[in-house]
Formats: structure tokens, sequence, C-alpha cells
């Protein structure tokens, strides 16, 4: 007898210490109900101090973890972090293609350390060539300026990003996180013709490592469970709160969050 169970797939980079990447977000599908499916783009040598090494996956094999994979059992949505370079987009977009699944790209650039974690000739190919397969991409303030190629101060400007991304860069939806921004931290979905605002109070903390991996992680399993976007991102949002204001305070730097705090529906 076989028991339907939704399936997410996430295509990015380890995190030894478990907070980001492939292993936070096996944690955020498993928290979801969803089984979690991992090829990995690169590894990591980091912490909660900083990103102290990184050893890409030559793209071949990734094609190869990602062939063994669809080849065998189609996951129901999919989502990447970390890509450090243009032959992985290249390799992950023939997936994407091929299959048309509900794919979140968060496009990874810096972790909270500051550590780059994509080589500067590959942002062209994503901002052109992979971002437009994507059902969502969930940039952070920083990501939003690079890749729309303007300084976002307040929400007016978050307001001009987005057009760049829907209008130029030709992304069906995109979500624009404001945790790096002042005051509450505010995230906004903009959709063609529809504009969704979340916004929770602000937790002081320096424990934010991996949010961002968290949040997109939520969102693809929320997908992969059938939900439309405006629900996944709501989901999201309540998740990664919860999951902030319970973080347990690992490590000497910028700790983990608690994946395991969020129990709504
Ligand atoms: N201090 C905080 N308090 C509450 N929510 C936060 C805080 N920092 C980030 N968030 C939320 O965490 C998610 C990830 O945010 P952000 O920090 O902007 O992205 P990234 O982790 O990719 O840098 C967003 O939903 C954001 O609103
Ligand atoms: C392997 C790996 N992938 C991604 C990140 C960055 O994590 P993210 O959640 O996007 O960002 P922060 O919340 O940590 O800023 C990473 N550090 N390692």
């Amino acid at each position: 007898m076989s028991i339907t169970l939704p399936i997410a797939l996430t295509v990015a980079g380890t995190d030894p210490t478990g907070g980001a990447g492939v292993i936070a977000d096996i944690k955020s599908f498993q928290s979801r109900g969803v089984y979690g499916m991992a090829a990995v783009t690169s590894l990591t040598a980091q912490n909660t101090l900083g990103v102290q090494g990184a050893y890409n996956v030559p793209a071949d094999f990734l094609d190869a973890q990602l062939k063994s994979i669809f080849t065998d059992e189609v996951p129901h949505a999919m989502k990447s972090g970390m890509i450090a370079t243009e032959e992985m987009m290249r390799v992950i977009k023939k997936y994407v293609e091929e299959y048309q699944l509900p794919f979140v790209i968060d496009p990874v650039m810096i972790s909270t350390s500051g550590d780059n974690l994509i080589d500067e000739g590959a942002i062209d190919y994503l901002r052109s060539e992979l971002l437009p397969t994507a059902l969502t991409v969930t940039p952070n303030i920083p990501e939003a300026e690079k890749l729309a190629g303007l300084t976002i101060e307040n929400e007016e400007d978050v307001r001009k990003a987005a057009k760049i991304f829907i209008g130029d860069i030709g992304v069906q939806s995109v979500i624009i996180k404001g945790g790096h921004l002042k005051g509450d931290a505010v995230d906004y979905l903009f959709e063609k013709d529809k504009e969704t605002t979340l916004s929770s109070a602000r937790v002081d903390t320096e424990h934010t490592h991996g949010t961002g991996c968290t949040f997109s992680a939520v969102i693809t399993a929320e997908l992969a469970r059938g939900k439309p976007l405006e629900a996944a991102f709501r989901t999201g949002k309540n998740y990664i709160t919860k999951a902030i204001q319970e973080a347990p305070g690992l490590g000497g730097g910028n700790g983990p969050i608690n994946h395991f705090a969020y129990e709504g529906e």
C-alpha cells in the first residue's frame, strides 16, 4: 500500500552546523509534514561565526544527483539556495524546464556573517535566465538591491524593485523580505496584479542564521502540499517569526533558529 506524501526538493549548499542550507531546509520540510530530498551544490565549512571555506560540486555531478532524483520520483515542489556558479544554474534550469514543477529561488549571495556565497560572474545568468523560471523568488534587501540595481531604504523603494523584478526581469512573483530594513519585520509578496504585505514585531536578537533558507523552504513545503502561493507565504511568515522568537542560542555568533517551534496548521 502506498501513502500519498508531499515531496519537496532542495538544491543548495551544506552548512555543517545545520543552521542554514540543505540541513535547515530538510528540517523545515520535515516539520511541515513533507518528505525532503536534497541535491548538494556546494559543501561549506561554516559555523555561527562565519564561513571558513567552500567547495563547489562539479556541475556534472550536480546533474547526476538531479538525474537520480527525477528519473525515479518527481518531487511536488523544489527550491534552490546557494548556487555558486553559472554552470550549476544551467543544470538546474534544465530540470525545472523539463519537469515544470513549482520552483522557489532563494537567491543566496552573502551569509549573515558577510561572506560571499556566489561567483560575481554568475549573477547576470541568475537574473536573466534562472529567475524567470521560478514561481517565486525570495530576495532579502541586499539581494533585491543587487538584482534590481537600486538602493532600497523604505517601502517605496521596495515597490520600485518589485516593478523591476516583474516588469524587466520577468519573474512571475517576488517576495521581498524586509528583515534588513529598520522597524518591524515586514515582507512583501508581489504578484502581477496583487500585493500582500505581512508584518511582525522585530525580535531583538542576533540569532537569525538561516532565516532566509528556512523561510523559502517552508514556502516550498506548503507548495508541495498543494497550497496556493499567498497561503504558503503566510505560513512561512508565521513559522519564521516563531522560529526566531524561540531560537536555541547555539554557538558563539549568529546562532540558528528553532525549526520545531511552529505548531500551526
Ligand atoms: N529580527 C527579526 N525579527 C523578526 N523577523 C525577522 C527578523 N529578522 C528577519 N526576520 C524575518 O525572517 C525572514 C528572513 O528575512 P531576511 O533577514 O530579510 O532574509 P535573509 O535571512 O535571507 O537575510 C523574513 O520573514 C524576515 O521578516
Ligand atoms: C550553505 C548556505 N546556504 C545559504 C546560506 C545563507 O543562509 P540564509 O538563510 O539565506 O541567510 P542568513 O539568514 O543566514 O543571512 C548559508 N549561510 N549557507
